[in-house]
């Protein structure tokens, strides 16, 4: 798949989950390296460095994306030879690639020890994180009721009911303005993150955090789901999450829009739970309450606010 062809594909949502768009983006950025003839370092330099600003800015919400480009890039501005930067490049994003599936695991492992025997776990949209959670606690043996939500306009939520089917997980599905209706009958609530902001905030599919609102009135647990590269450095600086909007036609087909044209579509992707609504965040490196986001990006991931980078040492741990 060329590059263009990766970025296309994560625009469109046909590879989506802010996890799966850095580990897409990760071998985009591999194989483009691979493909190329360079005559020097700055031929290389200026060819990824094209790619790799493509494709950070492809979907703008889910941080996983930029901290991936960020962290994989990051030889062609230190290497002082071709060699150097084209392997420390290409080395770094299969580093990158496992560490983000084992991540998963290790949040699965983590996430699972929150689930008893008997629960019933709700979920929104499609986080393999947060599925990871209940498919180990599943696997563990756990007998767990599901209540997945349909997740309007895209409906990933039947992206998770067939992993949860084909797991043999008892799963109710749900429109998404259900949620609050069957929260009296959950124990638990799971979702992923595409971003966490540096005061514990989580940006998350729309909808999430009414399901954070309903999970507090009902003193429900409400858990975050999220690798380490989902939190924002740059929110450090004062940047906002830009919440994604996509187009209308993803909520009302053209024909019926022309047919009112008093009304407009509004479509934002992504809504933001204040961190006082999250219980904990699971990460691969254990769970912390949402307060301690600053301390994941200034120690963890190690941002560097005069280079405006990252480097957290996910080669070397694996
Ligand atoms: O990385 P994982 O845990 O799979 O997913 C995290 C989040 O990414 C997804 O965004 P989208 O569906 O790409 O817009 C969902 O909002 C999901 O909760």
């Amino acid at each position: 798949m060329t590059l263009e062809e990766t970025a296309d594909r994560i625009r469109s949502m046909e590879i989506r989950g802010a996890g799966r768009i850095a580990r897409a983006a990760a071998k985009a950025l591999l194989a483009h390296s691979q493909s190329g003839t360079y005559q020097d370092l700055k031929s290389y330099q200026e060819r990824m460095m094209v790619a790799s600003e493509m494709l950070a800015g492809v979907r703008p919400t889910a941080v996983s994306l930029p901290n991936a480009v960020n962290l994989i890039s990051k030889p062609l501005s230190l290497a002082k030879t071709l060699d150097e930067a084209k392997s420390g490049l290409e080395e770094r994003a299969q580093a990158f690639i496992i560490h983000s599936e084992q991540a998963v695991a290790k949040i699965g492992e983590i996430g699972a020890r929150h689930i008893r025997d008997g629960d019933v776990v709700m979920t929104h949209c499609n986080s393999e994180a947060a599925l990871q959670c209940i498919l180990t606690a599943h696997q563990q043996g756990m007998d767990i009721e599901v209540y997945a939500t349909e997740v309007r306009p895209r409906n990933q939520g039947h992206i998770t009911i067939k992993t949860l089917s084909d797991a043999g997980i008892k799963t109710n599905f749900i429109v998404d303005s259900a949620a609050r209706y069957f929260m009296k009958e959950v124990d638990l609530c799971i979702t992923g993150a595409d971003a966490i902001t540096v005061n514990g905030a989580v940006i998350n599919k729309i909808g999430t955090s009414q399901i954070a609102l309903a999970a507090k009135e009902a003193r429900v647990n409400f858990l975050v789901a999220a690798e380490t590269y989902k939190f924002a450095p740059r929110t450090i600086l004062g940047e906002r999450i830009l919440i994604e909007e996509r187009s209308a036609d993803e909520v009302l087909p053209d024909a019926a829009r022309a047919t009112l044209p008093h009304v407009t579509v509004r479509n934002p992707t992504f809504d933001v739970t204040p961190a006082e609504y999250v219980d904990l965040i699971i990460t691969e490196h254990g769970e912390i309450p949402p307060g301690m986001a600053y301390i994941i990006i200034k120690e963890h991931l190690q941002w560097d606010m005069d280079n405006l980078c990252i480097d957290y040492p996910y080669c070397e741990e694996e």
